[in-house]
């Protein structure tokens, strides 16, 4: 049973959780966000109205008007069953991580302006030099940063200062690198602090997000470590952010509206995530915090398959946070309009989500939110993962606590909520979404939000796996889907696994042979010659894929001219599985619009039998049946302790 069932009766108080955002709508597509909530007195899961009156980004198969539950995708939230009467209806304040969060108090203000906004809340923004400092309630980890020494930190008791650039309308020019938090070209600017959720370090002091810097500062966050990204367009651009504009809207989540950004003097694009900085609410303040902890985390982050932060910037009532605009929407977006996906997709999305949770993990950070819905897709098919309000380092001593995520996609230890959890949440949440991508429903999605979070803690049934799935696609979810954390595998692990393993050079081939067929480049250059085509189509071959090899070879003696190979180029459909061409080194510079290619027919089909032929370890094979082998995968914490000990 677990724990917060037990306390559901101590303290019955009914939670209503606000929505985040403005009634801003253009009609754009977004989630609605959903928000679970539990009544512990009557154990009915109350949901909150949408009041912005939008409807949510939810498949119907989740929705049930019927129930108090919307099982929507955009429904990640905090359930917790400890009820904090102070602050109000924030889901986080019943946030329980490391067992002693209790609620977020408000940031007092700490004015230094001549100009300041003040409202009854004590919250204050000034116009001056204002800052609001207020209590931090989690660890922050101990990145590297580095700006952190340059940045407007205040650390002392506990208490974190983070910094935020402040335009007073527009976006301002920003700052000029580590050493110049506030423009000086901006007459307004000026800093704003806010408690960082997550800057409360294990001893007790705060560790603060240094100054985000400005999309387009040559020495911004985005252009440090990640200059040779592959659009490569913000990172190489000196415009500052007074030049970007906010275009349409994007979507919305629970806490705040994104828009596309425009850069009119660069013509670069950016997605531009707004919250309502104005905190006359518990709402607001909600939403404020759980971007901020986003950007906290999201500045130290720097990996092809998540979402680049940029930087954030406070006006007047919002704040922004700019971030690399991933044009494809999400993976539940794709499901819902194109259904289900094959194999290779799902192959091929697995092996970038799985890259980046590793990354993620290794840095000791767990998303606690991955799903299809917060999962991007770029028009080539990269893969990048999104929304990191969840989001939380730990640490070797930490443990989790505080029932986050989203119902159908939540680990059984999330639901138990026993022993606390750790990492390998996000690996019970992957075999979710790869369930996900294979049915376009998250596993369990034929029970209601309650009864399928009674089905994920106190049953032993697994979710069902489709038929159609390969052997390894199969064994890959089940390793997953393991009860036991600890028996989990580790995202590292999981890049070894044949599922996903052999992509790589799987498509090497496919790369070397598709530019036989497609010779020339946009800018006129000659791939290289198409004398290995032999040698190239034996490899294919010898892996069953002869439809596709052959499919290529005849597309290839149909170019005739450098023409008439970029009209045939031009004219395939950008595809959601992503362009061979893109992700093996110089072919990036092609002009292949990620081409649905046939050649990615075999990427499902990979036919390597012998499941004792893959070591993920020197020690540690997958087999067939991962259900007697559970006793390999004690897994230990990337750089850290064992798991067991984290949890
Ligand atoms: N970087 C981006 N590029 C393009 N679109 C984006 C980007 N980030 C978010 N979006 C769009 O905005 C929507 C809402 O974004 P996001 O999920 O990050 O907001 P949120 O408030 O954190 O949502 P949630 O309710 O899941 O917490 C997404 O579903 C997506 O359609």
């Amino acid at each position: 049973m677990p724990t917060w069932w037990g306390k559901k009766s101590s303290k019955p108080k009914e939670h209503e959780e606000p929505r985040g955002g403005s009634s801003t709508s253009n009609g754009s597509s977004g989630g609605g966000g959903g928000v679970l909530h539990f009544n512990f007195s009557n154990k009915s899961p109350i949901r909150n109205s949408n009041k912005n009156g939008y409807k949510p980004e939810n498949p119907r198969s989740f929705d049930d008007a019927s129930s108090n539950f919307r099982n929507t995708p955009r429904s990640s939230r905090d359930f917790s069953p400890s009820i904090n009467s102070a602050g109000g209806g924030s889901s986080s304040c019943w946030d329980s991580d490391a067992g002693y969060k209790t609620g977020f108090p408000l940031p007092h203000p700490s004015v230094s302006s001549t100009q300041s906004l003040s409202n009854d809340q004590g919250i204050t923004f000034g116009f001056g030099s204002a800052s609001v400092s207020g209590s931090s309630v989690s660890s922050n980890g101990s990145y590297d940063d580095p700006s952190t020494s340059n940045s407007q930190i205040n650390t002392a008791r506990g208490q974190c200062e983070t910094k935020f650039n402040v335009r007073p309308k527009s976006p301002g020019p920003g700052s000029r690198g580590p050493t110049s938090p506030t423009s000086p070209l901006h007459p307004r600017l000026n800093v704003l602090s806010l408690d960082s959720p997550t800057s409360r370090q294990e001893d007790g002091r705060s560790e603060c997000h240094p100054l985000p810097l400005p999309p387009g500062s040559p020495t911004s966050s985005s252009s440090l470590p990640n200059n040779t990204r592959p659009n490569g367009l913000i990172e190489s651009s000196t415009t500052n952010r007074g030049s970007w504009k906010r275009g349409k809207l994007l979507g919305r989540g629970t806490f705040g509206h994104v828009y596309l950004g425009f850069n009119s003097e660069s013509g670069q694009l950016c997605a531009i995530k707004e919250v309502r900085a104005v905190c006359d609410d518990q709402t607001s303040k909600e939403c404020l915090k759980q971007l901020n902890q986003e950007i906290i985390l999201l500045s130290k982050l720097s990996h092809p398959n998540i979402v680049q932060y940029y930087g954030s910037d406070l006006g007047e009532e919002t704040l922004s946070v700019y971030l690399e605009y991933v044009s494809g929407g999400s993976i539940h977006k794709l499901l819902q309009e194109y259904g289900a996906f094959k194999e290779p997709v799902i192959q091929n999305y697995t092996r970038q989500i799985v890259s980046g949770l590793s990354y993620l993990h290794a840095r000791n950070t767990v998303h606690r939110d991955i799903k299809g819905a917060n999962i991007l897709v770029d028009p080539n098919g990269e893969i990048k993962l999104a929304d990191f309000g969840m989001a939380k380092h730990i640490n070797s001593s930490s443990s989790m606590l505080s029932f986050k995520g989203s119902p159908h996609w939540m680990a059984p230890e999330v639901v138990m909520n026993t022993n606390g959890y750790s990492l390998p949440v996000d690996i019970w949440s992957l075999g979710c979404t790869i369930l996900e991508m294979a049915t376009s429903k998250p596993p369990w999605s034929q029970y209601e939000g309650v009864a399928a979070i009674f089905k994920i803690g106190n049953s032993k049934d697994m979710p069902e796996i489709p038929d159609h799935l390969s052997n390894d696609a199969k064994n890959f979810i089940k390793l997953c889907l393991h009860r036991d954390p600890s028996t989990r595998p580790t995202a590292q692990m999981l890049l070894n696994h044949p599922f996903i393993r052999d992509q790589s050079a799987t498509k090497a081939a496919i790369v070397r042979i598709t530019r036989d067929a497609f010779p020339y480049m946009c800018d006129g250059s000659r791939t290289p010659p198409a004398s290995d085509l032999h040698s190239n189509r034996t490899c294919i071959a010898s892996q069953d894929a002869d439809y596709a090899t052959k499919s290529v070879l005849a597309a290839s003696r149909a170019v005739r001219s450098p023409r008439d190979n970029t009209r045939m180029i031009t004219s395939l459909p950008v595809s959601p599985c992503s362009s061979p061409l893109r992700q093996s080194g110089p072919a990036h510079k092609s002009c292949f619009l990620s081409p649905p290619h046939p050649t990615y027919a075999m990427m499902g089909q990979n036919t390597l039998t012998s499941y004792e032929s893959y070591p993920m370890r020197s020690n540690t094979k997958f087999t067939l049946d991962p259900w007697h082998e559970t006793h390999m995968y004690k897994v230990r914490t990337p750089g850290a302790s064992p798991r067991t000990r984290l949890i």
